[in-house]
């Protein structure tokens, strides 16, 4: 039995947050950052804001004091947005203790500094850290559907406790100590599933979408290794599997942000009609071709992405530039 406190009452904190509470062997706390979201949520017993349809139960408490969150917990689950972990870090900072866990359930790269979430948190406060990927839409988790993820941590210890707490018959944790190839891997999919959500948008057919995928996969893994990842992480849930999952599950907000750019319509006028869900791939497109900057990697869809989003490229102009980049071998990736 573990007191975990879910930092972030968004769709993915609150569908972990059930998840956890229905295991009915944790104390869970779910966080929210405005009293409104809060009490919103302990009137009705629903997230009807993030994550609509699923009922509460009694015995998860819900708080927007985050004090008081982090002092009754030993596991900190923290599923905000990518751009508001530094905030969230530096506030719980001085209440940390030596015994809490931090878990990461954010997928994004911080702007400028291009730093991964563990980077954000480290600079912060040097506590235990872990983070958690793979394939798993709110919604679904939420709907108690069978969902497999990996967790990633360097110490061991933490993994085997963490998978012990996170796991029931419907959510399979998997480990790994391979905390970059995870970080980027739920980061830099993103960026491709707004691609695909292009390609879609514009009606190019399978190939065309297959192709994306895999030319996707193949400059996710050419930057996350550069980075110190291992290939074959890229190649499992939180690589590979996110990646399928985000590129063709009609639930991804960043695939639909890119089929809405594909059919014409303009970046302003798709993220006002989020209602302030978050698509992460919008802000990391900028900070991946950063890192592949860094890191002298070529990211050619990433690149074209970037375009659409910031510099008014159309999205016709960006695949023909693709198809019609110099000839290359396969085999070197
Ligand atoms: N949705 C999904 O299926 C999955 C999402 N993720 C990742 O989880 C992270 C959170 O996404 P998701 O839950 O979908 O978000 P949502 O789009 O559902 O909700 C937005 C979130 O932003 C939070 N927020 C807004 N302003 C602040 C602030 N100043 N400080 C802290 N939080 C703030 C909201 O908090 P509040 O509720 O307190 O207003 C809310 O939690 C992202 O990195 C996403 O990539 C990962 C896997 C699956
Ligand atoms: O990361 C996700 C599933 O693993 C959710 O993807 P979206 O943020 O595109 O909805």
């Amino acid at each position: 039995m573990s007191r975990i406190a879910v930092l972030g009452a968004g769709a993915w904190g609150t569908a972990l947050a059930l998840s956890l509470a229905r295991q009915q062997r944790h104390t869970v706390t779910l966080w929210a950052h405005t009293p409104a979201h809060a009490e919103a949520m302990e009137q009705t017993r629903e997230n009807a804001k993030f994550l609509p349809g699923f009922q509460l139960p009694s015995d998860l408490a819900i708080s927007s004091s985050l004090d008081a969150a982090v002092d009754q917990a030993d596991v900190l689950l923290a599923v905000t947005p990518s751009d508001y972990m530094d905030q969230t870090i530096h506030a719980i900072a001085p209440a940390l203790r030596e015994n809490h866990l931090f878990v990461s359930a954010s997928k994004g790269i911080q702007d400028r500094t291009f730093r991964r979430m563990s980077e954000v948190v480290a600079a912060a406060s040097p506590i235990r850290f872990a983070t958690l990927g793979g394939p798993s839409f709110a919604r679904e988790v939420a709907a108690g559907l069978p969902t497999a993820v990996t967790l990633a941590t360097r110490d061991q210890d933490v993994a085997r406790a963490l998978q012990s707490d996170f796991s029931s018959e419907s959510l399979r944790v998997y480990t790994n100590d391979d905390v970059v190839g995870v970080e980027l891997g739920g980061a830099l999919k993103n960026v491709i599933a707004l691609a695909a959500g292009v390609v879609d948008g514009l009606q190019l057919g399978s190939n065309a979408s297959a192709a994306l995928i895999t030319r996707g996969m193949a400059e996710i893994t050419r930057l996350s290794v550069a980075c110190g990842a291992r290939p074959e992480t890229m190649a499992g849930l939180a690589g590979y599997g996110d990646l399928v999952l985000t590129c063709t599950g009609s639930l991804s907000r960043n695939r639909t942000v890119g089929v809405e750019l594909g059919r014409g319509r303009t970046l302003p006028d798709i993220l006002a009609s989020l209602n302030g869900k978050v698509a992460e791939g919008v802000r990391c497109t900028g900070a991946a071709l950063g890192l592949a900057r860094q890191h002298g990697i070529e990211m050619p869809i990433t690149s074209e992405m970037y375009a659409i989003l910031h510099e008014g490229r159309s999205p016709v102009d960006a695949i023909r530039a693709l198809m019609t980049r110099p000839g290359r071998d396969e085999s070197v990736g």
